[in-house]
């Protein structure tokens, strides 16, 4: 062994070295070859000759080794010097993992090449390739993920999925508004993608580099909204903060403020917010300076805002000053013709990052067609996550395993439940608690205000439940 170290003159892998490890690593490989500096063979052990299924191992020798084994990579060893340590090379549709270092005489001049095959079958290797692709993907989403939060938004229009023409309708309007400066009004049943488009609208718009700052009318309780909207001076009222803090107008500055559920704005605050809108300027809670603000409005609704007006529960000229320009959303069930499209998506969505590969047979998207789907595209995306879970076959979503999950007029199939692996507790619990909300949805056929009634929370806590279930 110190031979390797005393000879100076190349890393020094001389032929008595090569001939003592010989028997080792003949005996720990698949086979084991040796080819002089024309890259000729002088050597094949029987092992190798059988791989390669050679019927006379003498007949090679003297032969160039690349007429014997054609994507062999030994002549380049030769000519370079340089090992290839490791390699996967293919012969006769096998994949081999071989080594291939040169190796030189007494004078430091190479004289050929040894190659071993470290195995003829990559079996061995599949829990590590397998790991090597998870781990690329999670970077993939990792990245995908910090370049949309970068941006402030997670979406683009082409995460808008449908192909329908009522969905392209919708993308049409998107783009229109996203070219022009002014307030939208995106109406739609919940879950049918108001906030997916509100940022989409953003993301192609010229205001993309700055914020979007998007606040929930009906998750913020009362009393904190215009401190939420508008902002806090310095110690404006006991207990608060000795620091300025920003609302979300001053956060948006510059950029998009997308008000959901704006159809829950209490009337004072409506008037507020029609002042800032007319003027341009806020005034912070408990300062008497007014901040000039330059944001574009997004407001989104699922509730009836024509009906509100003649009620009296929201402001004619309020709904004017939002209502630039209209972009309905329709629900679900008015573009079956999209599930096909959406079921591809957000499986592949869900799967992301996981060792899973979801898909669906055109009967599985024809089950689907039967039901008339109350809460929308979430609820699609619940229920096609819940049948994975539950999918005995491996990742192939059919009829049976759609209909498992599938809630029928608002009572699920509890009795059919297959017996399943056990999971994590949490797991369950957030499972049964998703299934609780989309019943009460389905029961009060989307109206959030009696679903939350029925399940005795608040509207907040049912928004911030569907909020993560999203
Ligand atoms: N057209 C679509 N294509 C792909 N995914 C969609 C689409 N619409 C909605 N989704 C998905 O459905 C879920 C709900 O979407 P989103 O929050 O935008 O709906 P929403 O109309 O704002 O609901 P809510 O009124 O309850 O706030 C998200 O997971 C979103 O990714």
């Amino acid at each position: 062994m110190s031979e390797l170290f005393i000879n100076k003159n190349k890393s020094g892998l001389t032929r008595n070295l090569i001939e003592a490890l010989f028997p080792m690593f003949e005996e720990a490989s698949a086979g084991a070859i040796a080819v002089d500096r024309d890259s000729q063979i002088t050597w094949i052990n029987t092992s190798y000759s059988h791989l390669l299924g050679l019927d006379d191992a003498a007949k090679v020798i003297g032969k160039p080794v690349r007429q014997v084994i054609p994507h062999t990579r030994m002549p380049e060893v030769v000519q370079t010097g340089k090992p290839l340590l490791l390699d996967i090379m293919e012969h006769n549709q096998q994949q081999l993992v071989v080594t291939r270092l040169p190796y030189y005489d007494e004078a430091g001049a190479i004289v050929g090449a040894v190659a071993f095959v470290l195995y003829d079958d990559l079996q061995p290797l599949t829990p590590l390739v397998s790991k090597y692709r998870r781990l690329h993907q999670d970077l993939a989403a990792a990245r995908k993920a910090l370049a949309k939060k970068a941006r402030g938004t997670r979406y683009s229009l082409g995460d808008f999925v449908g192909g329908s023409p009522e969905a392209l309708e919708v993308k049409r309007k998107a783009r229109l508004a996203a070219g022009r400066d002014m307030p939208v009004l995106l109406l739609g049943e919940t879950g049918t993608g108001k906030e997916v488009l509100a940022q989409a609208i953003h993301a192609v718009s010229a205001r993309a580099e700055k914020p979007f700052v998007g606040v929930n009318l009906a998750a913020v309780p009362e009393n904190l909204l215009e401190a939420e909207f508008f902002g806090v001076a310095p110690g404006a009222y006991t207990g608060a903060d000795r620091r300025t803090r920003d609302g979300k107008f001053q956060l948006a500055n510059g950029g998009t403020l997308f008000l959901d559920e704006v159809g829950d704005m209490p009337l004072p605050l409506q008037a507020k917010l029609l002042r800032a809108l007319q003027e341009g300027e806020i005034e912070p809670l408990g300062s008497n300076k007014v901040v000039s603000v330059d944001v574009r409005l997004i407001a989104a609704t699922s509730r009836n805002l024509e009906a509100m007006i003649a009620d009296g529960s929201f402001r004619s000229d309020l709904y004017y000053r939002l209502n630039v320009l209209e972009v309905s959303i329709p629900p679900l069930r008015e573009r079956l013709g999209d599930l096909g499209v959406l079921c591809e998506a957000l499986l592949g969505e869900i799967c992301e990052g996981q060792d899973l590969r979801g898909e669906i047979t055109d009967a599985g998207v024809a089950a689907l067609a039967n039901y008339d789907w109350p809460g929308n595209i979430r609820e699609l995306r619940n229920v096609l996550e819940r049948a994975l879970t539950m999918s005995e076959d491996g990742d192939l979503l059919d009829a049976d395993a759609i209909f498992k999950v599938l809630p029928k007029g608002g009572q699920r199939p509890v009795a059919q439940t297959p017996a399943r692996a056990v999971r994590p507790l949490a797991r369950i619990v957030a499972d049964a608690e998703a299934q609780a909300i989309e019943e009460a949805l389905v029961a009060c056929r989307g109206n959030r205000t009696k679903a939350a009634r029925l399940l005795g929370i608040s509207r907040s806590v049912l928004y911030e439940k569907l909020a993560k279930m999203s």
